[in-house]
């Protein structure tokens, strides 16, 4: 007997998926019909929705998996009540930034991805948590959570929005004091890297593993101006490894303390915090992924 998949969608991911809804599920379950006997395909209505509904089905049915389709804040939404289980999360990345999606190697075009996902294996990898929020991409506080705060605030999504955003936040963003497992750091910003990027191929940890049990903690030091150009150059191409003003350190658990309660994003989501005190840790081998 096959064992149906379970189809979660965000309309609200990436900049086309919403007027294409309709579509886009009639495509699932045609593909579907074909190749694993059935789909079901729910829709999310608002934000932490899709946490909601994998609570409310994951027992239903013995599900093959439960799909998010969207980008990484709807992977970060179903994943994290998938985490400890053993049903696998799928991913067809319809999202802006797809960062877990493109780390895994995963087609970014739905009929691709959609043979992917039947055809792929469950393989298990490591999540993270910062102050008991699961991630699973990257988290961060500092430049990132600036850009997420910024982004998230925008009506228009995608790459242009983002490189928009990222442009005009860099001129007025000032570096701030982080306490890093109590190292005083000035940073531009600190990133906690499980998959090696953001999204949209901006690798800010190009050579972390998803399934080494550690996370990559990366630290952009203050930088004159005229170095911006190269260390977007550095992240777009997988060398920012080589910039003097990057730290890189592998951790289990990492520490930050900080002066006032920063603005933090976990993959790409901006949460501003009301503690000054931010521990982060891995979580090995906690969450199946077809792949
Ligand atoms: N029905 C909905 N209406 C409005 N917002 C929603 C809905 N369902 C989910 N959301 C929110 O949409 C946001 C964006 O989703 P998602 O992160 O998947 O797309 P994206 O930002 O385009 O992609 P990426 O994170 O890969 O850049 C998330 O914060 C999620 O909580």
């Amino acid at each position: 007997m096959t064992h149906p998949y379970l189809f979660i969608l965000n309309p609200n991911s990436g900049t086309s998926i919403g007027k294409n809804s309709a579509a886009v599920r009639e495509r699932i379950h045609s593909v579907a019909k074909k190749n694993a006997g059935s789909a079901q395909i729910l829709f999310t209505e608002e934000p932490a929705h899709a946490t909601q509904l994998v609570r409310e089905h994951m027992h239903a049915e013995k599900w093959k998996a439960i799909v998010a389709v969207g980008g990484d804040g709807t992977v970060n939404e179903i994943a994290k009540a998938l985490v400890g289980t053993d049903i696998p999360i799928g991913i067809l990345p319809l999202g802006s930034g797809n960062g877990l999606a493109r780390h895994l190697g995963l087609p970014l075009t739905l009929d691709a991805a959609l043979k992917r996902l039947f055809e792929g294996k469950p393989s298990t990898i490591d999540s993270a948590e910062l102050n008991g929020i699961p991630f699973f991409c990257t988290a961060g506080m500092g430049f990132d959570a600036y850009v997420g705060h910024l982004f998230s605030q925008q009506k228009a999504r995608g790459l242009a929005t983002y490189v928009n955003v990222s442009f005009k936040a860099y001129w007025s963003y000032k570096p701030q004091l982080f306490r890093l497992n109590g190292v005083e750091t000035q940073a531009f910003s600190l990133s906690f890297a499980n998959a090696g990027q953001f999204g949209n191929n901006a690798w800010v940890a190009p050579q972390a593993s998803l399934q080494d049990g550690l996370l990559d903690v990366c630290t952009i030091s203050p930088f004159p101006q005229w170095y911006g150009t190269a260390l977007a150059y550095g992240l777009f191409t997988k060398q920012l490894r080589q910039s003097t003003y990057i730290n890189y350190q592998r951790a289990t658990e990492a520490l930050v303390e900080t002066d006032t309660p920063p603005m933090i994003h976990y993959d790409g989501e901006p949460l501003q915090l009301d503690t000054t005190r931010i521990e982060v840790k891995i979580k090995p081998g906690s969450l199946n992924v077809i792949i």
